[in-house]
């Protein structure tokens, strides 16, 4: 199936800056790559231009957006906990370590359950989908079979997916935690159950939960799956005080999180490692020689991280946003970006990033950061098709367009601040259309 829209396109190519494309024609090929992007066609020439393209008009269908319409990048959730799913918007009131013990890892165990899986990670998939989120990157459950009922979901639903079977051999309840060996070898097979699947949309990461959970001897094992694989990495790195201490106290020969992670070989070029908070400029400085860049994940920071991700001393990060579900309580992207916003104003008489910022890191910073800068986050011929239809004007719209003279920059800054799923009216990845029903 080939995608073929004209109208009004949207997205920020360059971190802090909205590019208005008016009137626009995209064309995609059937593997959902962009082969044509024109600015100002009027929208009487499309059915000759296709015509020339090799696309009679008569059998293919055009979707022509209105005034109040337009198309911007598909949304990149750059770290969530698929399991936690359940008690999203609940169970926020314990600082982490507690949290974990009380609702995560009881939350996470009932993933040995395949049905339970099956139902969870069902209305997960569609629940992101219908919020804007084309491409998540996943923690999953120590469960294998679980968790490649996630990675099928997500193929089966049509969405990009990087997931993640969760390390952990210590530190964890006994019903949840794995042998050193176990957990290799659980982390391997899954690897190689998504490298055998026939699609580009998967793939595996390895995921060490943290630091705490993971003994040295599966952290450096882990580091060696990712070299052999070749896949992505994830996992948390200087989250809260608490947890920093924690791997002082475990690990008084390593400087920091960062330091013993990259000493695991778990620094890499394809390395998302969430919250950030707490590193040096020291450990930032490693971080960005390695490449390796941070899922910022401003909810769950207000809860568990003592402090604010600090963007200005970080600056030299690879950075994306996280929902982390269920530690930030939204699993809507619109939620992240508010929240970056506006807690990167504590301390300051401004937000220190503003919302295209915001809205660059949740799209073409956060395909960046998950290795796909090349492939989806922005609009460009060769690229693949991931995009949001939004509407301001549907029936049961969020939000009230009592101005005349609106542009298009306050449009969509008016959807970034106000807007929700009801503005969402279609979804593709990869050029098909994968809202759902
Ligand atoms: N926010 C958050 N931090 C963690 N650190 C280790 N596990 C977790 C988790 O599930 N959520
Ligand atoms: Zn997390």
């Amino acid at each position: 199936m080939v995608a073929i829209i004209h109208g009004t396109l949207v997205h920020t190519p360059i971190k802090g800056e909205l590019a208005i494309l008016r009137n626009c024609l995209l064309i995609t090929n059937d593997q959902g790559n962009i082969t044509l992007l024109k600015q100002d066609v009027a929208m009487e020439t499309v059915p000759s231009i296709l015509q020339q393209a090799g696309l009679p008009s008569g059998d293919t269908k055009v979707r022509y957006l209105s005034d109040y319409q337009f198309l911007m990048p598909g949304l990149v959730d750059t770290h969530i906990h698929a399991p936690q799913y359940p008690f999203t918007g609940t169970s926020t009131d314990l600082p982490l370590t507690e949290w974990l013990n009380k609702y995560t890892f009881p939350s996470e165990q009932k993933f040995q359950d395949t049905d339970w899986a099956k139902k969870v990670y069902g209305t997960l998939v569609r629940r992101l989908l219908r919020n804007g989120t084309t491409t998540a990157v996943y923690f999953a459950s120590i469960h294998l079979e679980a968790t490649q009922i996630l990675a099928d979901t997500t193929v089966g639903y049509g969405q990009r997916a990087l997931v993640g079977l969760v390390s952990m051999d210590r530190n964890a309840p006994d019903d949840y935690v794995d042998t050193t060996a176990t957990a290799i070898s659980k982390a391997e097979r899954f690897i190689q159950y998504c490298q055998h699947q026939a699609t580009s949309l998967l793939t595996p990461v390895v995921t060490p939960r943290f630091i705490p959970t993971c003994t040295l001897a599966l952290l450096e094992q882990l580091g060696g799956l990712a070299r052999r694989y070749n896949v992505p990495v994830q996992s948390h790195i200087s989250e809260s005080l608490g947890e920093v201490a924690f791997v002082h106290q475990l690990h008084p020969d390593f400087e920091s999180d960062a330091t013993l992670f990259d000493a695991c070989g778990l620094l890499t070029d394809r390395s998302i490692m969430a919250h950030g908070v707490h590193l040096t400029d020291t450990d930032v400085h490693l971080m960005a020689a390695r490449g390796s860049g941070v899922a910022v994940c401003p909810l769950s920071n207000a809860y568990f991280a003592n402090g604010v991700f600090p963007f200005q001393q970080h600056a030299a990060l690879k950075t994306g946003l996280g929902t982390d579900v269920a530690g930030g309580y939204s699993p809507s992207m619109l939620t992240s970006i508010r929240q970056t916003v506006v807690s990167s104003s504590f301390g300051h008489d401004h937000p220190v990033v503003d919302w295209k910022t915001a809205l660059y890191m949740a799209t073409l910073g956060g395909a960046e950061l998950v290795g796909l800068k090349d492939v989806i986050g922005s609009f460009a011929q060769g690229k693949q098709l991931d995009a949001l239809v939004i509407d301001l004007t549907t029936e049961d719209s969020p939000l009230d367009l009592l101005l005349d003279t609106e542009s298009m920059d306050l449009l969509v800054e008016k959807f970034v601040n106000l807007g929700d799923d009801r503005c969402i009216v279609d979804v593709l990845v990869a050029g098909n259309y994968v809202t759902p029903q």
